[in-house]
Parts: structure tokens; sequence; C-alpha cells
């Protein structure tokens, strides 16, 4: 009865699929976590933690205490860091891609997905959240609609990281069946990963796909990328802008915002950490 219920939900011409369908068309380097900590400067200590060191920009009485929802301890990030090391047998490489749902693999292991935009930045957060293991090919580009399957990449035994084909301009024709019923059905998934584009802020596809990640009840982080290229002031606006939105409007979005670049690795060390914590490998330590 339910899935006949959903059937119908579906295929129906107001069906909430078909409508989000055609909306859908429409200096540090790879330095180690304790190298770039052990360097007093300040402006490294933001690379690690790129929202704290946006706090010196902020006024005194702007509340800042979701930019700290997430703060792991050194050894905290040292520790994630290693999942992320191929060592012996922890063997880190792509597994396979899949152009619909019944073709992604059965595997129980939990996963993290990447979604966003055609061009955010997807590919290229994960190539940089691996680059501690250079052999795994992740393709990125500069032409947007490039990644057109969902590809599944093993963290040994550990976790799986999905990149996900984008939305909007070029997006694969079936991306909406193909994504909505991953994240509809995929059992092991445990978080799903937002990508939005710092110069830009949020878009009205991204509107859709957090509408679409709200009706679903999937617990979801934002992640603001190529912030290299965003001057500090526009950055600090477009930050409050979305937490001030995420706060306001939505219910399963993570209260921390994730800036990164995937050019300069700032927030990779700590995207690494909340990536292992939340899949359940890593319980994090007070010191
Ligand atoms: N400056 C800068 N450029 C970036 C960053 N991340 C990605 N880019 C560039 O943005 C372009 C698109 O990157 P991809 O990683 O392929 O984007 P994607 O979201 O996977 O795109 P699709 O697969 O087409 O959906 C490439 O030219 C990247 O070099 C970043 O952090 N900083
Ligand atoms: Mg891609």
């Amino acid at each position: 009865m339910l899935r006949l219920q959903r059937v119908g939900r579906l295929a129906g011409p107001s069906c909430p699929l078909r409508r989000r369908s055609a909306a859908w068309r429409s200096a540090t380097n790879n330095a180690s976590v304790s190298e770039v900590l052990q360097r007093e400067d300040k402006k490294l200590r933001g690379v690690v933690f790129p929202l704290q060191g946006l706090e010196k920009y902020l006024a005194p009485d702007v509340n800042t205490a979701s930019f700290r929802t997430f703060s792991p301890s050194l050894g905290d990030l040292h520790r994630a860091e290693g999942f992320f090391k191929p060592s012996g047998r922890h063997v880190i490489d792509y597994f396979s891609s899949a152009i619909r749902m019944d073709h992604a693999p059965r595997l129980s292991q939990p996963e993290v997905c990447f979604l966003g935009r055609s061009n955010v930045g997807k590919s290229s957060l994960i190539k940089a959240l691996f680059s501690l293991a250079p052999d795994v090919e992740v393709r990125v580009s500069k032409t947007p609609g490039h990644t057109k399957k969902m590809n599944f990449f093993k963290v040994g035994k550990y976790f799986t990281v999905v990149d996900m084909p984008g939305y909007g301009y070029r997006a694969p024709e079936d991306f909406a069946d193909m994504v909505e019923a991953y994240l509809q059905e995929r059992q092991n998934l445990k978080r799903t990963f937002l990508l939005v584009d710092s110069l830009v802020g949020l878009q009205k596809a991204d509107d859709i796909a957090i509408e679409m990640l709200e009706e679903f009840g999937i617990p979801y982080v934002l992640v603001l990328t190529k912030i290299d290229k965003v001057p500090k002031g526009l950055l600090v606006k477009n930050v409050l802008e979305i937490q001030d939105f995420a706060e306001k409007h939505t219910q399963g979005c993570f209260p921390q915002l994730f800036p990164v670049s995937s050019i300069e690795y700032s927030g990779i060390h700590l995207l690494r950490c909340f990536i292992t914590h939340v899949t359940g490998n890593l319980p994090l330590m007070n010191s």
C-alpha cells in the first residue's frame, strides 16, 4: 500500500518529483593538521577553522556560538586524518559508479554524499579530502555538468563518500530520478553535504534542494565552497545571511556552516574530522 501510494505520488502531474525535476534542469597546501596548528600564525589557524578566522571581521554583538558547534581538539583532528591516509590494508579508492539507484553498489558501511549545483566544487572538494591518497582519481572540470553519475569512493572498511552529479545548468536528464531515489532509499546514508558557492550564496536551485532535504527529513550540512575567491567582507556577509536562513527556516540543517577552499585547503582538515565523526568512526575527546 505504502509503495503504491509512493508510486502514485511520484507519477502524478503535481508530484514533488516532477515539479522539482523541471527546476533542477533549468601557503598551507597539503600540510598535516599539526604542521598547520604548530605555527602560531593566526592566519594559519584560520585555515583549519575558517569560520573562527572570520570572527575578527564581525561586530562584537554578533552571536558566534554556532561557529563552534563542532569544535574538535587537535587530537581529534589528528586521529581523523589517519582515516584519510592509506596504509597497509587501509585502502582508499574509487569503487563504482551508478546512473540509477538500482545500480548503486550494496554497501553496508556508513556513507556521506556531496550534492550541489553543477560547478560548485563537489568533485574538487572530494579530491582535496583525499589529497593524502593521491592515487585516488577524482575528476574535476571547468565545464559545468562534468560529473554525470553517482561515483562511490570507499575509505577502507570505515565509510563511503559519494560524488553526485550537479543540479541546475547541464544537469543530467535523469538527475531527479537518480539523486532523489538515492536520498530517499539509501539506508546507510549518514549525512548529506550540500555545497553552496560562497561568492553568490544560496540560489533558487539550492532552495529547491533544501526544500527536498527538509521534506525527506534528511540531515544535512551546508558547505561554502571556493572561499579563496571571495573578498573577506563579502564572505562574512554571505556566511551570516546563510546562517540566519538556516537557523530560521530549516530543521534538518546542522547549525554550523563549513567554509572551504579546495585550492588552499582551508576547512579541509575540519571537514575530514566531521565526516569521520558523523560516520561513527571518531568519538570526540575533549582535549
Ligand atoms: N578557486 C577555486 N576554484 C575551485 C574550488 N573548487 C573547485 N574549483 C573550480 O571550480 C570548477 C568546478 O569544479 P568541480 O569540482 O568539477 O565542480 P563540480 O561541483 O564537481 O561540478 P559538476 O561535476 O559539473 O557538477 C573547476 O574549475 C575547479 O577548479 C576552490 O575551492 N577554489
Ligand atoms: Mg563533479
